[in-house]
């Protein structure tokens, strides 16, 4: 089960990240999140270090210039794209870095391959997150994981929305055909952007 850490704002949890068996780190390219990164890290907080972790960028409804701007800045891996972006955004991004799409989750989503279809041949990865009525995401809110057991989906894809150090007997059964990975956040901070490490270790290490 791959494993991507959400909301990284500091250099030195990037370098504590990197040494936890964790495969992606995220950073968040939206003014309005508490875990913006963009005046916390320096382009070469990331671009200096030797890393094993992949670095992806979160982008909420932004330009193609402005998130190939950043990729370029940062040395990003991956953009993950958290609002309405079209089919089009996708298909011009993934010829250049590799796109995971975001779909937030209502109580009222009746079909998850409805939703995915127009991105089918457009994106690298899906993530499925809980939509949340006062923020684009990093909520802890979750969703009904049956909804993605019931579908079929056929891209790999992240789960997430609310996952916390409680989940890892419901996550070791959770099972489906394109489940890639999972993606935590603010289950694992101690305040917004800033991830208590320890309680990182502990929840890789007992999902192993
Ligand atoms: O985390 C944010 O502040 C955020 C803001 C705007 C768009 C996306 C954001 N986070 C993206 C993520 O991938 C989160 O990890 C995901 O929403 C799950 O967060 P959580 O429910 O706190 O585990």
């Amino acid at each position: 089960m791959n494993i991507k850490v959400c909301g990284i704002t500091s250099k030195k949890q990037l370098q504590q990240l990197d040494g936890l068996n964790v495969a992606y780190a995220g950073f968040i390219f939206y003014e309005k999140s508490p875990r913006y990164a963009g005046l916390k890290l320096a382009n070469e907080d990331l671009t200096e270090m030797d890393l094993d972790v992949k670095k992806v960028g979160v982008f909420v409804d932004a330009e193609y210039e402005d998130i190939m701007e950043m990729v370029e800045k940062y040395e990003l891996d991956m953009v993950q794209l958290h609002g309405n972006e079209s089919p089009e955004l996708c298909e011009e991004l993934s010829e250049d870095v590799e796109v995971i799409k975001a779909f937030s989750i209502t109580d009222t989503t009746t079909s998850i391959d409805t939703l995915v279809a127009p991105y089918d041949n457009v994106c690298d990865y899906y993530l499925f997150d809980a939509a949340s009525k006062t923020a684009k995401g990093g909520t802890g809110t979750k969703f009904d994981w049956k909804k993605i057991t019931d579908s079929k989906i056929e891209k790999p894809f992240f789960l997430s929305g609310g996952i916390g150090p409680d989940d890892v007997t419901a996550l070791k059964k959770f099972k489906h055909p394109d489940f890639f990975g999972i993606d935590v956040n603010s289950q694992f901070e101690k305040e917004p952007g800033v991830k208590d490490m320890g309680a990182v270790l502990k929840f890789v290490h007992d999902l192993k």
